[in-house]
């Protein structure tokens, strides 16, 4: 929907209009293998807040010329080859009559709110017009997009057809059929005896509803996010007035958002630094993709466990080994099939597949031909060298040797190989099963071509190749004094629910006491115990943090590790919601200790700012 898009249809607009008389019909296809990728985001990124009026302007000026082709009184056909999002949809939705192909890549819908923008180009009210105001909400405010077959269902599309070059001998017979049939070049909602299906607001059953749904928005969004609020209110108010009102009110609310920080914030980051990620901007060039065949995984822990689920959700052979947990870290994956099988979504012959793929053991020799092989062992420096050795022999030829630590540098934990060209860290993130980063660790020594992409984990953004600078990475600089300032404020005596709930206003998923919780307490021990141990040998003396020394109490006086071994700064009740661990209050809670809401908010988000800052400089990618 660039500019020189708006006045090609601009110009098909008031062409039509002259040719009226001679028109039977009009087709909207496509040239392209997708129908239509919507607003320009490009132009999007370029917009200032002083560009509102204009881009209000913009708005309208497209949506008059659509205007001009449905209601000019001839039907109109969509010819749907392919994709069509956004504004592609809104453009799909000119037509009266809906043709898609049938293809299971296909999409449809109207991704905005993902991007901070609202489907302010018809899609709000037309698809509240169509649908009702309660049916359309998942596709408004949750971008929930939908194939050619449900699109069907919802009456969105009215046929379906096997393949592209049906698309226009199907028109054609749509618009021979459909002459002298007025309601055939009409939409739903032009029709005088249009009625919007389930009622409008005025309905004492819709109202009651709406009266509770900006609470249920603010409860996900946080009130962070301007565009499903912008969608919901223009949904409503939209549906209180007549249609042109009704658009209208959806183009102000576009062009608001349009010219939004927020916005161009989302689409950078969920839209082009996404296609760049998936595009493969953080792999070495012109490596080829690499899966390995067997995997052994030392230590099945909380990591070790999750990797091996990792891998054998992916068909990978695995050899899971433990002093003595090998099978209790397999059981981790029973649990996870299981709750799957029990909701229907895998099957029991699925579930033993991957089981199956899962070898636990205590012996190194079962680690005999694995091309890979992930050291997930506790966090401590000399057994850590102690698995790598053993294990080492036991690699294929050609295979290589990576570490899962969080904290250690690689380059150090590779003296202990005897192929440190070939020992990379792979450092997964807990819970492994949930979360799509993989972060590839290069230590000084390791083969540039061992960073080969690899496919351990599906989805995006799986890769940062940080090379090792400063004998740190991602993780060491980033989270981990992100929690640790996060602990410092417990130590100061701020009330843990106020740490807790002024993340979460500031946009964090969870509390950062719970992620501390999740990813062990004790883990943080071990990397203090260490560091410790590391300053000692070179004649010096730690000096812990005020949030270290708060962890290593936790743990060391009061018994709380963290969430796998019971409790940390959270309590978690069997069958119930976690609740804080009520003495923290008692134990770190200073009375009359005075802060500021916004400092604590600020604390929290610039020392990401300044840690991002920090990725930047040395090159993160
Ligand atoms: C001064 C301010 C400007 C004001 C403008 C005013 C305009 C007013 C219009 C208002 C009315 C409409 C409002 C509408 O409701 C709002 C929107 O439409 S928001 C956009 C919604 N659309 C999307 O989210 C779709 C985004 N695209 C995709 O998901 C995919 O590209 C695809 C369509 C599924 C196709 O996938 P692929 O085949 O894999 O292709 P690629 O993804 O690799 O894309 C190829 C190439 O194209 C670029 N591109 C794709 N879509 C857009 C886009 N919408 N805008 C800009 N560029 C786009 C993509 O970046 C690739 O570029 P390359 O990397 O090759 O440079
Ligand atoms: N916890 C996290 O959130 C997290 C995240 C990323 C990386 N890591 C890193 O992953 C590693 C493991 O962490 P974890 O949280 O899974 O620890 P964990 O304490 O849950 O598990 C460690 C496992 O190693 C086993 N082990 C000890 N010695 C062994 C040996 N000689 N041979 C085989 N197994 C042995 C233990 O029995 C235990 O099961 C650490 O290096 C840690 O820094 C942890």
């Amino acid at each position: 929907m660039c500019l020189q898009w708006q006045t090609d249809l601009t110009q098909a607009a008031e062409q039509v209009l002259k040719d009226k008389a001679s028109i039977q019909g009009i087709i909207l296809a496509s040239a392209k293998s997708t129908f239509f990728a919507g607003a320009d985001l490009k132009g999007v990124m370029r917009s200032q807040a002083s560009d509102g009026p204009r881009v209000f302007t913009e708005i309208e000026g497209i949506k008059k010329a659509f205007r001009t082709i449905e209601t000019l009184g001839v039907p109109v056909v969509s010819c749907l080859n392919g994709t069509a999002l956004g504004g592609g949809w809104e453009v799909a939705l000119i037509g009266h009559h809906r043709i898609a192909t049938a293809n299971p890549k296909t999409q449809f819908g109207l991704p905005e709110v993902t991007l901070g923008l609202i489907p302010g180009g018809g899609g709000i009210t037309k698809m509240t017009r169509q649908l009702g105001l309660l049916a359309a909400q998942p596709y408004v405010l949750e971008s929930k997009l939908f194939g050619p077959e449900e699109a069907q269902k919802l009456g969105l599309v009215h046929e379906i057809v096997a393949s592209d070059d049906q698309l226009r001998p199907r028109a054609l017979a749509h618009i021979a059929a459909a002459q002298g049939q007025p309601e055939a070049a009409q939409h739903l909602w032009d029709r005088k005896d249009y009625k919007m299906p389930g009622g409008t607001p005025s309905n004492p059953k819709i109202a009651g509803m709406l009266s509770v749904a900006p609470a249920v928005l603010k409860q996900k969004t946080r009130g962070l996010y301007p565009a499903p609020e912008a969608a919901l209110a223009a949904m409503v108010e939209g549906a209180m007035v007549d249609f042109d009102t009704a658009m209208r009110i959806e183009s102000r609310y576009l062009a608001g958002l349009m010219t939004s920080q927020v916005a161009r914030n989302m689409i950078n980051t969920f839209f082009f630094n996404m296609n760049s990620i998936k595009g493969g901007q953080s792999r070495p060039k012109a490596a080829p993709r690499y899966k390995p065949q067997k995997v052994g995984i030392l230590g099945a822990g909380m990591m070790g466990s999750g990797i091996a689920y990792s891998q054998a959700s992916r068909g990978i052979a695995t050899v899971l080994k433990d002093r003595e947990a090998a099978e209790k870290g397999k059981a981790y994956s029973h649990k996870l099939t299981q709750k799957r099988v029990d909701k229907g979504r895998m099957t029991a012959d699925k579930q033993a597949a991957l089981l199956s793929l899962i070898q636990p053991t205590a012996s190194a020799s079962d680690l005999k031909g694995c091309d890979l092989i992930i050291e997930a062992v506790f966090e401590n420096r000399e057994l850590k060298a102690k698995v790598t050795q053993e294990a080492e022999p036991m690699l294929a030829e050609g295979g290589f040797f990576a570490s899962n630590t969080s904290t250690l540098p690689i380059s150090g934990l590779a003296t202990a190989s005897a192929n440190a060209n070939k020992f990379v860290g792979i450092h997964f993130f807990s819970p492994v099963d949930k979360m799509q980063l993989v972060e590839i660790i290069r230590g000084a020594q390791t083969m540039t071509r061992r960073l080969r992409v690899l496919r351990l984990r599906a989805g995006p953004g799986q890769v940062a190749d940080c090379g090792e600078r400063l004998a740190r990475f991602l993780y060491q600089p980033y989270l981990w004094h992100l929690c640790d300032g996060r602990r410092g404020m417990l130590g100061e005596g701020i009330p843990a629910p106020v740490i807790e709930n002024l993340a979460m206003q500031v946009g964090m998923p969870v509390g950062p006491l719970a992620v501390l919780d999740e990813t062990a307490l004790s883990l943080s021990v071990h990397v203090l115990d260490q560091t410790r141990e590391d300053f000692a040998k070179e004649g010096k003396t730690y000096q812990a943090t005020p949030g270290e020394l708060l962890v290593e109490r936790m743990v060391k006086e009061h018994k709380r590790p963290g969430r796998a071994a019971g409790g940390g700064f959270y309590d978690y009740p069997a069958g119930q919601k976690k609740v804080l661990w009520p003495e923290l209050k008692t134990r770190f809670e200073k009375s009359g200790v005075s802060y500021s809401q916004q400092d604590i908010k600020d604390r929290l988000l610039y020392r990401q700012a300044v840690e991002t800052a920090r990725c930047l400089q040395e090159g993160v990618c």
